[in-house]
């Protein structure tokens, strides 16, 4: 019988692909192979070593620790063993989460009682009372994480000038402050690590967000000119820039005439989980990432749109204040 399919014999076919696998394992390319898998394997498992190494131990001081991300963030950092300074407004939140870390048992490495400081990032005084607390107590800070920060609702028309500055007042004046404090320790001891927690609009400017855009945006500006500034004192600087994280934010979120807004956004009910993203906070330190986007592919590819078809985007964020305002009827 003839088992010709399109000219071809099938026989012919099968020894033909004999041959071809016998190519495969007789010749380098197999060896070659596992040579690739076997130095990948390796480098990630030096590089999980370096990152557990970098964090244990270390000093890591996390602002806004009270709630959403900067309590997962607690968690991952305590659980890796690192030496935690929790910030945050609220002492029986902070002492909460002191007991919580304490009854956890996920960790596999030596833990550390964490230290609790309270302040409020738009009071200076008191943040220079706490990193002068925070070096008296550690000696020095390894790595201090930016995190709290409030958000905002309105119109640019309706917003007072004493919301614009109380959001600016808690997420960039308040985080500079309090790495400008801790700086000189971590010059002269020519170590440290900062980490802003941004934003995607950091990066992006949406309508009725202009106070926390901006926020954002001067935080990306100002870490990238730190980072450049003390790359040479051997310092570390992380900007990272979030997409919708399932957290109180928004309930958090200041409106126009400065009340709360009290609100749990559709987009931030369907955000990532603060786990998840905490996880990849830790990562992005352990790396020593130096700026870092977890979104999805639309925020990122709006991103690249805003810079590459910049008439596109603002025609976009027009069109989507038209809904807003459509929705809001005003
Ligand atoms: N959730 C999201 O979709 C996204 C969040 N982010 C960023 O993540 C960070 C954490 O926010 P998230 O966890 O989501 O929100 P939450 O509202 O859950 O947490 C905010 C934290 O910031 C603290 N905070 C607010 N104002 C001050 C202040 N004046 N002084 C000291 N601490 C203050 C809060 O403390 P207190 O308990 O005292 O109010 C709280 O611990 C923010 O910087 C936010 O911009 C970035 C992208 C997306
Ligand atoms: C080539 C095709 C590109 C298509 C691009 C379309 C543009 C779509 C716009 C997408 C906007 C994404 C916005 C993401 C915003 C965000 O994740 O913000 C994170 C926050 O900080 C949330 O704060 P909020 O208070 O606003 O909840």
């Amino acid at each position: 019988m003839n088992h010709s399919v399109g000219g071809v014999d099938l026989k012919q076919k099968s020894l033909l692909k004999v041959g071809v696998m016998d190519f495969i394992t007789s010749t380098a390319i197999l060896p070659l192979l596992c040579g690739c898998v076997g130095i990948f394997s390796l480098f990630k498992l030096l590089q999980r070593l370096r990152m557990k190494a970098y964090l244990r131990n270390a000093v890591v001081v996390i602002t806004g620790a009270t709630s959403g991300l900067g309590r997962e963030c607690a968690k991952v950092f305590y659980a890796a063993g690192a030496r935690l300074v929790l910030c945050g407004r609220n002492r029986e939140a902070l002492d909460e989460l002191t007991r919580e870390l304490a009854a956890s048992q996920a960790a596999k490495v030596q833990t550390h009682s964490p230290y609790t400081v309270t302040f409020d990032l738009t009071d200076p005084g008191t943040i220079v009372a706490a990193t002068a607390e925070i070096l008296q107590c550690f000696g020095h800070v390894d790595v201090l994480i930016n995190n709290a920060g409030v958000s905002y609702r309105g119109a640019i028309v309706d917003t007072t000038m004493d919301v614009d500055k109380r959001v600016m007042e808690t997420n960039y004046f308040g985080p500079i402050a309090l790495t400008k404090a801790l700086l000189p320790s971590m010059i002269q001891r020519r170590q440290g690590h900062v980490v802003a927690i941004s934003s995607i609009q950091g990066k992006i400017s949406l309508p009725f967000r202009s106070a926390y855009a901006a926020s954002k945006h001067a935080t990306q500006a100002f870490f990238d000119c730190l980072r450049a500034e003390v790359e040479q004192c051997g310092i570390e600087v992380t900007v990272i820039s979030p997409s919708y994280i399932h957290t109180s934010l928004s309930l958090n979120a200041v409106t126009a005439d400065g009340s709360r807004y009290g609100v749990m956004d559709e987009k931030t009910a369907q955000g990532r989980s603060p786990v998840e993203v905490a996880r990849d906070v830790l990562a992005a330190v352990g790396k020593r990432k130096k700026d870092v986007i977890l979104a999805d592919l639309l925020p990122s590819l709006a991103v690249y749109l805003r810079t590459l078809a910049p008439g596109l985007f603002f025609s976009l964020m027009a069109s989507r204040a038209r809904k807003e305002r459509k929705s809001k009827t005003c």
